[in-house]
């Protein structure tokens, strides 16, 4: 709590060191002290809204500091930072509308996302643009057209996610390609099994997580790769059909955007989106009713009815071993996480550290906000906040802002 107390003051009053990630360390350190079950003091809280406010752009959307331009990761960071804050002030400093804007001038023709004007096409601009859009009730069809072809033509041979077609298949994309599938209702279009396949594989003898293949375990692949885990634990039973299908040879499944074209000319995903699935279970989060062009889907229970469904499996990598990696290995005696023995400690690492060891000790419980003893390494003391695993947002927090926004 001090290191992180430590890093919100450096930022200064006016929060004015020469940095385009300030909004970004905004998020790491709040979020780390929501888990960690704190609150931050009111005078630092004022300076963060005020701080973040000046970083939203005319134009909608937040760059990483006043005056610089609006960027995808920086708005993801400064709108999850809000939510953490909670209240009616750091909620409604977003502009919702200028947002939705933004969001729309950085939606490619190709289905995918810009990081910002002129910049780079991948699966992070995907995420973070489909996440805040979610969390905010701002996503709708148009943002979410074609989102979903472009991530599969990101899921490799390996089975994860890359960050572009053609590239290596990587933890942190493959989050963020999931979650955004999940996001817009169209997980099942992904080869899920290869996904858990790949992804089962990347827990080393160390105990941590590597985010591909032949490179060295890290404290952050807990939470990029321990959540993919977390979110697979509420997708079984798609998993589990696709495998039924394919064994049936009911279902065609490729990784090349076609995959499942069973019965219909229109993918798993679609016939979800538009309720017509001959898959009964399959559109786990479809709303009441069929949906279909005058009832469309409700984006923004998605990401509600998620954690509010039970979860029937068992967490598919070594929990307490991963606590161990975190407590043991990441951990720094003087406060904070790092990537390994023999790095520095730093924000980043700190609050995906965190985020990874609330995942590992919430992943033995049917439902989002219980952590039972024997699921939490070393003393009950070491236990932290619930999160939501698709917008990596303490669970209170998120249930705030789900209300907040949710009033018309
Ligand atoms: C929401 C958001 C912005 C998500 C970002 C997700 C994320 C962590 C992507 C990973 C980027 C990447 C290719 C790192 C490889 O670095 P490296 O080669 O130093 O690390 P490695 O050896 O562990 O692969
Ligand atoms: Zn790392």
């Amino acid at each position: 709590m001090e290191y992180l107390t430590k890093g919100l003051k450096q930022l200064g009053p006016s929060f004015s060191c020469l940095d385009a990630n300030r909004p970004w360390l905004c998020y790491w350190i709040l979020h780390s002290i929501t888990l960690l079950g704190e609150l931050v003091d009111f005078e630092l809280e004022t300076n963060a809204i005020d701080f973040l406010s000046r970083c939203q752009d005319s134009g909608g959307g937040y760059g990483g500091g006043p005056g610089q331009m609006p960027h995808l990761a920086t708005t993801y960071a400064a709108v999850n930072s809000l939510i953490t804050l909670g209240g009616p002030i750091s909620l409604s400093s977003i502009n919702r509308d200028k947002l939705y804007t933004f969001l729309l001038r950085m939606k490619h023709p190709s289905g995918g996302f810009r990081m910002h004007d002129g910049g780079e096409i991948d699966v992070r601009a995907c995420y973070t643009a489909i996440s805040v859009a979610s969390v905010l009730n701002i996503l709708d069809f148009e943002l979410v057209k074609n989102v979903g072809n472009y991530i599969l033509s990101c899921q490799t041979y390996e089975g994860g996610i890359a960050g572009e077609p053609g590239c290596e298949a990587h933890g942190g994309y493959t989050f963020c390609g999931l979650a955004t599938m999940i996001l817009i209702n169209e997980v099942n279009r992904l080869d899920l099994a290869s996904l858990i396949d790949w992804v089962v594989f990347r827990q080393g003898v160390e105990c941590g997580f590597q985010g591909r293949i032949n490179k060295l375990v890290d404290g952050c692949y807990s939470f990029w790769q321990g959540g993919v885990l977390a979110l697979i634990q509420r997708l079984h039973l798609i998993a589990d059909e696709q495998l039924v299908l394919s064994n049936t040879g009911e279902g065609d499944c490729s990784t090349d955007g076609t995959r499942c074209s069973a019965t219909s000319d229109l993918s798993e995903g679609e016939q979800c989106l538009e309720g017509t699935s001959h898959v009964k279970e399959t559109c786990h989060f479809r709303q009441e009713g069929e949906q279909n062009a005058s009832n469309p889907v409700n984006f923004f229970n998605i990401g509600f009815n998620f954690i509010r469904r039970h979860s029937e499996m068992e967490p598919l990598f070594q929990s307490a071993a991963l606590q161990q990696y975190i407590l043991l290995c990441s951990q720094v005696d003087v406060g904070g996480f790092r990537d390994k023995p023999g790095k520095h400690r730093d924000y980043y690492h700190t609050c995906y550290c965190l985020s990874g060891l609330s995942v590992c000790q919430y992943s033995q419980s049917k439902d989002a906000q219980s952590a039972p003893s024997r699921a939490v390494f070393g003393p009950y003391s070491n236990r932290l906040e619930p999160i939501h695993p698709l917008y990596n947002i303490v669970l209170d927090q998120y249930y705030e802002a789900h209300e907040f926004f949710s009033r018309p």
